[in-house]
């Protein structure tokens, strides 16, 4: 799914007044239609006291249309006109008029005005800036915002939370609505996303309003959002006439003393990503561990007990991961220098191997394109240095991804995947997944996707989706605070088979 930015939504809704031959009036209807629809069919009619904060704008007229269609169904509403412009647009006015000729008086909030009373049981429409806002909101209107953020009520935001800027982080964090709800208008917001903007949310869905796909469909954009129908159009189904040749030999490259398990359970979560041979290659330590714990996986081992010294693999990997419980001492540095001076197949890179990197930026020239590197917050930070805010570390995190021809993945609760310049920003995966194993997981799956024949991008978008699948068919089990990287592990199977799940049809039969 692509995420435009507001200029783009612009552009799509001109489009589309012009090719459906519509007023832009009766654009605005239709979202006030989908708005009103999608409440009453929860609310059902329920005695509660709507209070509906309209601006000035298209945002606001978004509201006062849905006021008219909440009064016409006999909801009680008070409608609050924030009037922080004389600006007012066309269709505001429009739906004002419309408004009042029901009998419908709203009042007007002005910077002198007293605020209203808001109960706790009261529900909130928040329609006062929609993707129009260009400036800090102004300090009256931020108090307004402050006021119904304290309400405890909940708070539906139409299209975005009022005083969050559709690609910008916020100057004043107090004066942007939190929304308990976001309905936003056909598309998602890049800001929906990010860390630091995402929080001004908890939830959000997405209105239908017939946007024209002529103009969605050809249009660029820089980021997507990565849902389940772009998953399975990537996926490769398994050949009958097949063995366990076809699906690639992978290697796991890493572990030192006390700290082998990473590669156990990359290879074995490289196992179960379907690669047909993993062999794990660690220090002589981890080698009785390993083949006890996983037989289906083989071993190499260095010579040295305690830690990797040279890396030499005796065949042609069809994929390889590197760098989990590696280590960053002196003699490790110099194995994986060598063995990235010598290696131009497309790796796998996490953890101690980015940490090297960090260490000694020179040798990120050696790293082969189309190298996936796959660095948490903290290893990111290592690699490009500080940032101002989200929207600056997506900037230098794509500049460096773009500098190398590598595939970066930033890990986080939505993990962004960039490569060429672009982002793919993923859906599935839960808060019990912050837990320790579940990066070395990532790994795994990520090394048996590419030696299945899977395009480095390919394997990213689809293998921190099927990870983030397997993390939720856990935390569906176990609870989000049980998630433990084994789980996820034997989660990978369910996760594959959700991938390809039919909806279950009213009825009972599904056949
Ligand atoms: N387009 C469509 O066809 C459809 C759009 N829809 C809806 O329209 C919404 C976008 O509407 P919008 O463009 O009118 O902008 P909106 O967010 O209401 O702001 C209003 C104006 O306020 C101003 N302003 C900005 N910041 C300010 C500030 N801090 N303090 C004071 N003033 C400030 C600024 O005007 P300016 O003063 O810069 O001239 C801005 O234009 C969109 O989110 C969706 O809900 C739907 O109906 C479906 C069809
Ligand atoms: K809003």
């Amino acid at each position: 799914m692509k995420i435009f930015t507001a200029q783009q939504i612009y552009q799509a809704d001109k489009f589309t007044i012009e090719h459906q031959q519509i007023s832009s009036d009766q654009l605005m209807e239709r979202a006030a239609i989908q708005l009103f629809e999608w409440m009453h069919s929860r609310l059902q009619g329920a005695e509660v006291i709507i209070q509906l904060f309209c601006g000035i704008g298209n945002n606001g007229g978004d509201g006062i249309a849905l006021a008219r269609l909440l009064k016409e169904a006999g909801y009680t509403i008070q409608v609050h006109v924030v009037n922080y412009s004389e600006t007012r647009s066309k269709d505001f006015l429009l739906n004002l008029e419309r408004l009042k000729d029901r009998k419908i008086w709203p009042d007007f909030i002005n910077d002198d005005s007293s605020l209203p009373e808001i109960s706790p049981n009261d529900i909130i429409v928040d329609a006062i800036f929609g993707i129009g806002l260009n400036r800090e909101p102004s300090d009256w209107v931020g108090k307004l915002i402050q006021h119904i953020n304290q309400s405890q009520a909940f708070v539906l935001s139409v299209d975005i939370p009022s005083g969050l800027p559709a690609s910008q982080v916020p100057s004043t964090t107090d004066h942007v609505i939190r929304a308990s709800y976001v309905l936003s208008i056909q598309l998602p917001k890049l800001v929906f996303f990010l860390p630091e903007t995402g929080v001004y949310l908890n939830q959000w869905e997405l209105l239908d309003i017939g946007l024209n796909t002529g103009f969605l469909g050809p249009e660029q954009v820089a980021f997507h959002f990565v849902t389940l129908p772009e998953v399975q159009s990537m996926y490769r189904p398994r050949l009958k006439f097949s063995h366990k040749g076809t699906y690639g030999h992978s290697v796991i490259v890493g572990g030192s003393y006390g700290k082998i398990g990473a590669v156990q359970m990359a290879a074995d979560a490289c196992l179960r990503a379907g690669s047909g041979l993993v062999t794990a290659y660690i220090p002589e330590c981890g080698y009785e561990s390993i083949q006890t714990a996983l037989p289906e996986a083989m071993v190499l081992t260095d010579e040295e007990d305690n830690f990797l010294t040279s890396i030499d693999i005796p065949f042609d990997p069809s994929a390889i991961g590197i760098g989990i419980g590696m280590g960053t001492g002196e003699k490790v540095v110099k194995a994986f220098e060598s063995f990235l001076k010598k290696t131009d197949q497309p790796l796998v890179i996490d953890a101690d191997g980015l940490n090297i990197l960090s260490k000694k930026p020179e040798l990120f020239k050696y790293v082969p394109k189309a190298s996936i590197l796959t660095p948490h917050p903290k290893e990111l930070q290592r690699m490009i240095g500080d940032w101002k805010d989200d929207f600056d570390k997506l900037e230098k995190a794509k500049a460096l991804a773009t500098k190398y021809g590598i595939v970066l993945v930033l890990k986080g609760v939505h993990t962004i995947t960039l490569y060429n310049g672009l982002g793919y920003i993923n859906s599935t995966g839960n808060p019990g997944m912050a837990t320790a194993g579940s990066g070395d997981v990532l790994t795994g799956i990520l090394t048996g996707l590419i030696a299945q024949g899977y395009d480095s991008l390919q394997a990213a978008i689809f293998g921190v989706y099927l990870h983030g699948l397997a993390g939720d068919v856990t935390a569906s089990i176990e609870s989000y605070d049980a998630v433990k990287a084994t789980g996820i592990i034997s989660n990978i199977g369910k996760a594959y088979l959700e991938l390809f799940k039919r909806p279950e049809v009213e009825g009972g039969n599904t056949a």
